[in-house]
């Protein structure tokens, strides 16, 4: 299954480079087989010779701008957990999971209805939100994993898919053996891999370790584990550094390792295959040695306001030559929108600024341009996909999202600020352009997300 050829006409805005956007208007897209086969300016570009040419310039009215842009990339996603989306109450992570994650998990590893239906809901809610790449943990039990698979596929949402494991420390009803995590993981490799060769010719829905965080695995399964993902070349997601508690417990059970990091690296989890969410409460040692390492940072500020965790250094961890993306964490985050935790993580920058002096604290805010890098390109690289998405060039995957901004939507465009061409000057223009795109990042929801293609196939 691949997306069908046609060329697309219109605006296309995408961040190549970090803190700047890229204005093609007027562009005309090749798209063959569900990848980008060419993009020209329209006026070098002969119409009459082409059949399936989609026009997404129009503009009856003067207050209306549509522009197409790349599929929003999630580095970190629960899906089980999206019935408890807003639940969270007054908690913080361990008794948060405590109360409403383990419960909730434990029963969509056993009821594949209900399994069915919530990770519907995921891949519906976010494909909806532009999201066309996101990394899942699914539950501790193979079929429920199997499951987010095979429906990820169907409902066509490039995806990683990881079986949750948890071997120690766990509540008794939601744990398994060390044993059943190694088999289980193994055989996921396969039966992912095989369900994935039926649809697509290429990798598009991938299996992914997911040991969920130092405290509940043993030592010996994240050894196993580690060496699983190096024998098949697997990517690995886990939680690292997000609340005090949870380090203190990590430090306790790892006596051995000289802090948090230390111990994904020291059992061979921490490589450049890796995505970390959350990374709030890291050392200088631990930022050096995951940028040795490479591994990638998934930030999931929504979640980190939420459950009250902290706030993260994007900067600092951008400085040190980190690649960071964005994560929902649903359900610790409340929204399964990427362009609402793109708005978080811009005010989360300037939470960390006002706390550091003056002069140094502008250095620490992030611009729209900044996150929505993270949203797209930044996710691309952290997953390993930047040969493949994120941007608009010559040879990538067709994943895009056509927004629609002015009458009749939530971002209300006055006449006079509605770029054009024949009137206004190149600088005009081009600032009218920034101040289109700022107002969707803190204004746009789903409503604005008209189409959303993944591989050059629509799926809203
Ligand atoms: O945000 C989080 N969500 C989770 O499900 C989880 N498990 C461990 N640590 C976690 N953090
Ligand atoms: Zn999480």
């Amino acid at each position: 299954m691949n997306g069908s050829s046609f060329c697309i006409k219109g605006h296309f805005v995408d961040t190549p480079v970090l803190g700047k956007v890229r204005l093609r208007t007027n562009h005309i897209l090749v798209i063959e087989d569900g990848k980008i086969k060419d993009i020209v300016e329209s006026k070098n570009f002969d119409t009459s010779s082409r059949k399936n040419l989609i026009d997404y310039t129009t503009n009856p009215n003067t207050n209306e701008i549509q522009f197409i842009f790349p599929g929003f990339v999630d580095t970190h996603c629960h899906a089980p957990q999206f019935p408890n989306i807003g639940i969270f109450g007054n908690t913080t992570l361990l008794d948060w999971l405590n109360k409403y994650t383990f419960p909730l998990e434990h029963e969509l590893t056993f009821n594949m209805d209900k399994a069915e239906l919530v990770y519907k809901n995921a891949i519906n809610r976010t494909l909806s939100n532009g999201t066309t790449t996101i990394a899942y943990y699914a539950t501790i039990g193979k079929r429920s994993t199997e499951l987010l698979a095979k429906l990820c596929l169907k409902m066509g949402q490039r995806a990683f898919v990881g079986k949750v494991c948890m071997d120690v420390n766990a509540p008794e009803y939601y744990s398994e053996t060390h044993s059943e995590c190694i088999q289980d993981n193994k055989d996921l490799i396969v039966s992912i891999r095989d369900m994935n060769r039926k649809y697509h010719k290429d990798k598009f829905v991938e299996p992914i370790i997911t040991p969920r965080f130092a405290p509940v695995v043993s030592k010996e399964t994240m050894k196993c584990l580690g060496d699983l993902s190096a024998l098949h070349d697997v990517p690995i997601q886990t939680h690292l550094s997000e609340t005090f508690n949870e380090i203190d417990l990590v430090m306790k059970t790892f006596p051995e390792c000289d802090n948090y990091t230390d111990v994904y690296n020291r059992y061979g989890l921490l490589t450049n295959k890796t995505v970390l969410a959350h990374c709030i409460h890291l050392s200088e040692e631990e930022a050096s040695l995951i940028n040795e390492k490479k591994a990638g940072v998934s930030h999931c500020p929504v979640s980190n306001s939420s459950i009250t965790s902290g706030e993260c250094r994007v900067r600092w961890l951008l400085e040190k030559g980190i690649n960071v993306s964005l994560g929902t964490d649903m359900s610790g985050g409340y929204s399964p929108s990427i362009l609402k935790t793109a708005r978080q993580g811009l005010l989360v920058s300037r939470h960390v600024a006002m706390k550091t002096s003056d002069e140094v604290g502008d250095k620490d805010k992030l611009s729209t341009n900044e996150v929505l890098y993270l949203a797209t390109k930044g996710g691309a690289e952290v997953l390993n996909l930047e040969d493949k998405i994120g941007t608009f060039d010559i040879g990538k995957a067709f994943d895009a999202q056509l927004i629609h901004l002015g009458n009749n939507t939530n971002v209300d465009l006055f006449e006079w600020q509605v770029p054009s061409e024949n009137v206004d000057n190149e600088d005009v223009f081009m600032d009218k352009w920034q101040d289109v795109i700022d107002k969707w990042v803190f204004l746009g929801d789903d409503r604005e997300t008209r189409h959303v293609w993944v591989d050059g196939l629509r799926v809203k």
